[in-house]
């Protein structure tokens, strides 16, 4: 790939990216979109259970297999170093659309506080965690999270540095801001339906095991004392809930 083409290819991975989190948003939140996590024809329960937890384990092992260092060491040999951030950003685009597209809706309630007090707050609590998510990005590093800033160096003949550890905003009072947005979004639902709790029993496991067993371990291999010390000093994913571990 010329420098021209891996800058056009990662600004257009960005875009769709961005439609794509957007749709993420309106996805779990039953919002303005044609297909909605609580949307469509429902099929028999058994059988929506089976899709959906086959569509969630293609995204676990999409996004699980391809941010291990070893993998992206073999990859970076098939496609350039600067275009290895996009293409895993594009990959887990593909993996959250097949979920939009295919996810099977199960539409019983389990809890339903629609037009209540309690109701209106969980609604607020979604929109503060997808706002965590976003703002969790800008502080650890928006453009090398989503391949911008390693195209835009490779660019201009360059090469990309790596963030390094950070603990600033969010990150100072919990070690994975990101995941507690996401853990927010996925639970905070005024209506919470048997496929919606199934979406978000499943996440929260995988992100649990992911961040704690994978992500970290690279962290550790990468950072060193640095993140040990963090680890011990702050907790995973709720502030004041233990000092680490
Ligand atoms: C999708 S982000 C998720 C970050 C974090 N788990 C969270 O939930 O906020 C994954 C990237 O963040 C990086 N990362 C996570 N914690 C970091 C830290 N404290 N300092 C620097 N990079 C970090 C990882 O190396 C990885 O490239």
């Amino acid at each position: 790939m010329g420098r021209s083409i891996t800058f056009i290819y990662g600004v257009v991975t960005y875009v769709i990216f961005l439609v794509t989190f957007l749709y993420s948003i309106a996805f779990v939140g039953n919002l303005l979109v044609p297909k909605s996590i609580d949307s469509g024809t429902q099929g028999p329960v058994a059988v929506s259970i089976v899709i959906n937890l086959a569509l969630l384990s293609v995204f676990a092992l999409q996004h699980s297999i391809m941010a291990r260092p070893a993998f992206k060491r073999i990859w970076m040999k098939i496609i350039p170093r600067a275009a290895e951030r996009s293409t895993y950003i594009l990959t887990t685009c593909v993996a959250l659309i097949l979920i939009f597209v295919f996810w099977q809706p199960i539409p019983m309630p389990v809890w339903n506080l629609a037009n209540t007090l309690a109701g209106s707050v969980v609604s607020l609590l979604f929109w503060v965690g997808w706002l965590i998510v976003l703002s969790s990005t800008f502080m650890i590093d928006h453009f090398d999270l989503f391949g911008l800033k390693q195209i835009y160096a490779n660019l201009r003949t360059r090469q990309a540095t790596r963030p390094g550890f950070i603990k600033v905003g969010l990150y100072r009072l919990v070690r994975h801001p990101i995941m507690t947005g996401f853990l927010i979004a996925f639970w905070a639902a005024p209506v919470m339906t048997i496929g919606h709790l199934l979406f978000a029993v499943v996440t929260t496991g995988y992100i649990i095991i992911a961040v704690l067993h994978l992500e970290e371990k690279d962290l550790i291999a990468e950072m060193g004392d640095d993140y040990l010390e963090y680890r011990r000093e702050v907790p995973a994913f709720v502030p004041g809930f233990g000092r680490g571990q």
